[in-house]
């Protein structure tokens, strides 16, 4: 059987790439950790994987705007064998710090276009915001999505959110209704019961209380909440929402791998 092979790219200041690693090995992947340094003195190696994570944390320490500086490296040093590795339809995520790289590059909304059209900025709290919200995988769009990443998941499902900057806002209306026509939109934080949220179960404030989007033809997709973070029933605080043995994070992870195959 085919070896799937997932690279999750680190740099000063990523911290969520080892548990990112285990996610995908649990699931049936090779995964490797390699810095971004390494990548760009070896640009082509990046073709030898079937998929790329854009991992959480603190990547250059927040500077400027989170994830804005490690978009910058990436677009000018990586940015059209990214542009290639996207348009090929291989599988990327980018989880919180990850999803905040793949929009300030322009990989999300649309890689084809390749540029910045929307944002994630301060939570309205303007503060950080640490814990379990619930999102609504929206039933109609999930079944009508090409998300490769969320299919199989149920209506409601809980994850984990730990950020500052996590609220989404396109540039313009055009934009919003773009990617509620092409079903772009694929996690919504909501309530328990699937209606609208209020803070603290909105943790940011994003318009359409947006929380996670994908590309058009479903291969790239960035969330703010962190699936790696409830793979195992387990990591639940109060054991909702359980999947077998495993939180919700497994089906993200193994659609993935499972794709790829
Ligand atoms: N967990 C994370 O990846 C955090 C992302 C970013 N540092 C923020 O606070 O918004």
């Amino acid at each position: 059987m085919k070896k799937v092979k997932a690279l999750i790219l680190r740099t000063a200041g990523t911290n969520c790439d080892c548990e990112t690693q285990a996610a995908f090995e649990l699931f049936g992947a090779v995964a490797e950790r390699i810095h971004i340094n390494v990548l760009i003195e070896k640009k082509d190696e990046i073709f030898e994987y079937d998929i790329l994570a854009f991992p959480g944390g603190f990547s250059y320490g927040d500077d400027i705007a989170s994830g804005k500086i490690l978009a910058n490296e990436v677009k000018n040093k990586l940015g059209d064998r990214i542009k290639k590795f996207a348009l090929s339809g291989r599988p990327i995520i980018g989880i919180c710090n990850g999803f905040q790289v793949l929009v300030k590059m322009g990989l999300l909304p649309d890689p084809e276009l390749f540029e910045q059209i929307s944002t994630l900025s301060y939570n309205d709290s303007d503060k950080f915001e640490c814990r379990w919200v619930y999102l609504k995988t929206e039933k109609k769009i999930k079944n009508e999505s090409n998300c490769v990443w969320t299919k199989n998941l149920p209506d409601i499902i809980s994850l984990p959110v730990a950020h500052g900057e996590g609220k989404f806002i396109p540039d313009d209306r055009k934009i919003l209704d773009s990617l509620n026509r092409n079903n772009q939109i694929v996690f919504r934080y909501s309530s328990k019961d699937g209606g609208k949220p209020e803070y603290p179960l909105d943790p940011n404030g994003s318009v359409d209380q947006i929380a996670g989007i994908c590309n058009m033809t479903g291969n790239v997709f960035g969330l703010m909440p962190h699936p790696e973070r409830y793979i195992f029933a387990l990591q639940h605080p109060a054991g909702e929402s359980f999947c077998g043995g495993y939180g919700w994070g497994k089906v993200i992870f193994q659609n993935a791998v499972d794709f790829v195959k």
